[in-house]
């Protein structure tokens, strides 16, 4: 779905804007390389960047084909001496490699070597930017060059507008501050977090969620893991049970659809509530796999046609996703969904967090037909969910 044009008009007022407090320089933490730091105090909510692409891509077909077409376009576009030697000062995600070793522009008659490389500054950099149905790959020059902070932790956060991204503070910075934010979407799992950060070439225990790995039952003396373990354990159960009801429906037959919608109500069933309880998680790990449940009851809610416990579970999610990063898009996308499953629904909450949300990152409160598309646009309407 396309932008709405209010938004596409936005975007064009905004972009190409890059905030004048932003230098990228070298990490104290020399593992980090360089990074992107302010020059001067800045305020939560504060415009970092509305940025085009450096190149982008969308398709439809699988993530490798995705891959592939952007590097065939950077390969095309190398031959722009401006945009080679932007392109060439990005990270190859080598941790040994030194800022100043990165070479200027590409040298010419080394056509392998240069696809490799590519696909290296590719994996280091590139940004997911899907849109309903389509799979789409970019790079986004400030944002390249920002290092990852896990959600938590990060002070800024990025939504799309179009091909625009726009980059915010989540929280007042201070001169000197560095700038960071989650190269993980908020809702990945804690496998993904981690398969995504390796990808990405940042080291293992940098990050709190690229430390950690699922705890084994018995792991429980350690009194912030109980309700990561007690999540565990429900989250294990529901696993199986969407297996087996994917499988069971996947059968076709009267009998195997019955058996799914009987799992499927065994996962919609999990007391979540209870399992998770209302006290503030401490443990980083705990964010990840309460998605990940939410995420099962949601895919099982859907199963069994059930809108009224998609809406609430649409509303736990936004609520869930929040305690992480307030601001995120994704907890925007949740309030969204979560009118649009049962139009009568109680709004009011939802409409409240939608409002906050959209002023925050646009400025103002475009109507929620608006919201809605804009989010089909970023590839974060209710079915992708
Ligand atoms: C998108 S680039 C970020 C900018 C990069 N540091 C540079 O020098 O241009 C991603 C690379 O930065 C490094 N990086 C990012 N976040 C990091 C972190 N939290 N800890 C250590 N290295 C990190 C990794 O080498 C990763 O491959």
């Amino acid at each position: 779905m396309a932008l709405p044009a209010e938004l596409a008009q936005l975007a064009t007022e905004l972009a190409p804007f890059v905030h004048p407090a932003l230098v990228r320089r070298a990490c104290a933490d020399d593992r980090r390389g360089l990074g992107v730091f302010v020059t001067q105090p800045l305020p939560r909510g504060e415009l970092l960047l509305a940025a085009r692409p450096l190149a982008a891509v969308r398709v439809r077909g699988r993530d490798e084909d995705v891959v592939e077409r952007l590097a065939e376009l950077i390969l095309e576009r190398l031959e722009d001496p401006n945009f080679a030697e932007t392109f060439w000062s990005l990270s190859t995600g080598d941790p040994t490699e030194r800022p100043s070793q990165r070479p200027k522009r590409p040298r010419l008659g080394e056509q392998h070597e240069r696809r490799g490389q590519v696909l290296r500054i590719i994996a280091a950099n590139a940004r997911g930017w899907p849109s309903e149905d389509e799979k789409g790959l970019g790079l986004w020059q400030w944002h390249a060059y920002m290092n990852h902070a896990a959600p938590m932790e990060a002070t800024c956060s990025s939504v799309f507008l179009g091909d625009v991204l726009l980059l915010r503070t989540l929280c007042a910075v201070e001169p000197d501050e560095e700038l960071t934010n989650s190269y993980c979407a908020l809702s990945a799992k804690l496998q993904l977090r981690r398969q995504i950060l390796r990808h990405c070439g940042v080291p293992l225990g940098t990050s709190p969620d690229a430390a950690e790995s699922e705890p084994e039952d018995g792991e429980g003396d350690d009194e912030a893991l109980l309700p990561a373990l007690r999540a565990l354990r429900a989250l294990r159960a529901a696993r199986a049970a969407s297996v087996d009801a994917t499988a069971a429906v996947h059968g076709g037959a009267d009998a195997a659809v019955a058996r799914a919608t009987e799992l499927w109500r065994k996962v919609v069933d999990l007391a979540a509530e209870e399992v998770f309880g209302l006290q503030r998680p401490t443990h980083p790990i705990f964010f990840p796999m309460r998605a990940e449940l939410l995420q099962l009851q949601l895919r099982a809610a859907r199963g069994l046609g059930d809108m009224a416990k998609v809406a609430e579970l649409h509303q736990a999610m936004a609520k869930s996703l929040a305690q992480e990063q307030p601001m995120n898009v994704e907890v925007l996308a949740h309030w969204i969904a979560h009118l649009r499953a049962v139009p009568a629904v109680d709004g009011h909450a939802a409409v409240g967090a939608t409002g906050r949300l959209t002023r925050f990152w646009l400025g103002r409160r475009p109507g929620l037909k608006v919201v809605a598309e804009w989010m089909e646009s970023c590839g974060l309407g209710p079915r992708r969910l």
